[in-house]
């Protein structure tokens, strides 16, 4: 449904997005992360026909990203990291004015959001607190319930009852067939919602991965307490990944057969030991790092 083939788009200061292929098959949610000025926000914009790529093609539904950006763009609802208002409008105005663009004219959708959202959409929009100014966009990205979406950081500003309220209007759209692409810095809310995350760095795509296949992948951190600390490094010299080693207690992520680990820890003093499954962050955490620390007292 969603298709990037070989884009690229390069600003001045020499960044942006390489040679980036990627897609969202209909009906799929996916999440797409990545450290601050990876590209994402860029890579979402391109597909809205916002900006133009130097080389690649980017399409929705077969249509051109660029070449269709009215056609995507009156289909798609979008969501943008920064928002920006027209002067002088009320919530309800701002609304009337995209259902307009839309031509779109039932409201009852709308107004099912606003009340979902607990906001009062008559307040002036430079008035807004930014959560509230997060829930009217929400409200327009989502009232003509479009069969893609494209949201861009799509609960920053939102409180921790607010975000819950959106992760459950998301999956109602994904049950109701949406296509989502959604760039996120939350873990555990791509964890919960999406069905594959994709990776971005510098620009590139670093990782793509099912999210169901990594739940079931055996992945576990094991931390040991030991009552020698000779075998801290008994287990390092074993070849097996300590993340943390905090002087007689180490946390070891052990991926595969656990067989092999629980034999060399069969040859140490073992004080204590708790085991729990690795989460998305952790899978993911050394595409933001430079170099992955270790913490050693
Ligand atoms: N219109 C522009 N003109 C010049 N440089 C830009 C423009 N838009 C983005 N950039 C640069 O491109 C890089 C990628 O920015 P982008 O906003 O796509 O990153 P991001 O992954 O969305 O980051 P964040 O997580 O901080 O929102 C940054 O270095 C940014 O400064």
């Amino acid at each position: 449904m969603i298709h990037l083939h070989q884009v690229t788009k390069r600003f001045a200061n020499g960044r942006g997005i390489a040679d980036l292929t990627l897609e969202v098959r209909q009906g799929e949610t996916l999440g797409y992360l990545g450290p601050n000025g990876a590209g994402k926000s860029t890579t979402l914009r391109i597909l809205m026909g916002f900006l133009k790529p130097d080389a690649g093609q980017a399409t929705i539904a077969g249509l051109d990203c660029w070449r269709d950006a009215p056609r995507i763009q009156a289909r798609t609802g979008y969501l943008p990291g920064e928002i920006s208002f027209p002067e002088g409008l009320n919530g309800l105005e701002f609304l009337d004015l995209v259902a307009g663009m839309r031509h779109l004219r039932g409201t009852a959708r709308r107004d099912e959001l606003i009340h979902r959202f607990e906001f009062n959409a008559r307040t002036p929009i430079r008035k807004m607190s930014k959560g509230m100014k997060q829930k009217l966009a929400i409200v327009a990205a989502f009232m003509h319930e479009p069969e893609v979406l494209i949201l861009d950081e799509p609960t920053s500003g939102l409180d921790p009852l607010m975000q819950q309220r959106f992760l459950e209007l998301l999956e109602e759209e994904r049950q109701r067939g949406a296509t989502i692409l959604m760039s996120s810095h939350q873990f555990p809310e791509v964890e919960r919602v999406c069905d594959r995350v994709g990776i971005l760095k510098d620009g590139r795509l670093m990782a793509l991965e099912d999210v169901q296949d990594l739940r079931s992948a055996q992945r576990r951190v094991f931390t040991v307490v030991f009552k020698d600390p000779h075998d801290v490094s008994r287990v390092e010299r074993a070849g097996f990944h300590v993340t943390k080693a905090r002087g007689n207690e180490v946390d070891v992520e052990v991926r595969g057969d656990y067989n092999a680990f629980l034999r060399t820890l069969a040859q140490c003093d073992v004080a204590n030991l708790s085991t729990r499954e690795l989460d998305l962050e952790e899978v993911f955490m050394h595409y933001y790092a430079e170099t992955r620390t270790e913490v050693r007292s």
